[in-house]
């Protein structure tokens, strides 16, 4: 019995995040909210960096929640929401080839949200992009090549705060020796920001006793609604071959059966593509 059919997986626009390439990248900005809607707010972008290997509804949730954080808790105010899967050249285990991971992100977008978008330009990266390259990246694209948005009362343009948006096991591995450059981190917190969502099995007080340099910005945001679910867990479901209905967006439960991805002889076949190429 399954409740999820094998071949309804639509087809990517041609002009989609998951059909670019090195030569045909475009920034993603049709959900972008191009101008203010309150004139008294900091127009803000958030950016989720992960393997998303492959997406879940806690990826999806943490925008939700970052987003209800802002509008009740600062005076920014959100126009856009990306996430900016890792390249193959990440090489962690369980990473599906990013053509994949790209195309899950994009379906569980546009399937399920009307303001999340996937830019592709990390993972189409021959060479792994450190997170503060990839916040530059949004730097140079919002602020630079669209000019940031325009004010509510339409008369000037603003610039767009951009910050990350991650997991508190993520933040928490900043404090781990040789995992973060130094500078980095002080490009990130510093310049940028981060929204934190605390996870279980995270202390957030551990995660953030070495970061208090740059505790003004940071914002962490407690889930009302605890849901531990993790792309590990779900693999691991898929490889006992036991239902993900429920736990990821059903378009992506298709792509992954129809793509065959997560499999025992997907996992061993990319091991044999690795020791292939060495
Ligand atoms: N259940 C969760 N609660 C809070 N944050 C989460 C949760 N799942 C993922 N995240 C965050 O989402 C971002 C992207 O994470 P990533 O793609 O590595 O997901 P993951 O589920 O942790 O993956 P994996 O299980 O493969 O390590 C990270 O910042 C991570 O901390
Ligand atoms: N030095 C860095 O820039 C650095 C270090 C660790 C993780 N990350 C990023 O964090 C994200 C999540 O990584 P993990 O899936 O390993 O938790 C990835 O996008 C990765 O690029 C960046």
């Amino acid at each position: 019995m399954t409740s999820h059919s094998t071949t309804n997986v639509p087809p990517a626009h041609p002009n989609a995040a998951s059909n670019m390439t090195l030569n045909n990248y475009r920034f993603p900005s049709h959900r972008l909210r191009r101008q203010q809607e309150e004139p008294d707010r900091i127009p803000l972008v958030l950016v989720a960096c992960g393997s998303f290997s492959p997406i879940t509804y806690l990826h999806l949730r943490m925008f939700e929640m970052a987003n209800d954080y802002a509008r009740m808790n600062t005076s920014f105010e959100v126009v856009g929401g990306y996430l900016s899967p890792v390249s193959d050249a990440y090489k962690k285990a369980g990473l599906a080839p990013s053509v994949h991971r790209v195309r899950m992100c994009e379906l569980a977008a546009e399937e399920t949200s009307d303001w999340l978008m996937v830019d592709p330009y990390e993972a189409i990266q021959p060479e792994y992009s450190p997170t503060a390259a990839v916040l530059d990246h949004f730097e140079h694209e919002i602020n630079g090549v669209l000019g940031g948005v325009l004010s509510a009362d339409g008369q000037s343009r603003r610039p767009v705060k951009i910050m990350l948006l991650a997991g508190a096991d993520l933040i928490s591995t900043m404090s781990t020796p040789g995992v973060w450059a130094e500078k980095d981190l002080d490009h990130i917190l510093g310049s940028f920001g981060a929204m934190i969502v605390e996870r279980s099995g995270t202390d957030m007080e551990d995660a953030l006793a070495n970061l208090k340099p740059w505790e003004e910005n940071i914002y962490v945001i407690q889930q009302m609604i605890q849901n531990d679910v993790s792309s590990t867990k779900i693999r691991l479901l898929l490889k006992r071959d036991l239902s993900i209905t429920y736990l990821i967006p059903s378009p992506v439960i298709d792509y992954i059966r129809a793509n065959r991805l997560y499999t025992d002889e997907d996992s061993k076949s990319s091991k044999d593509k690795q020791s292939a190429s060495k």
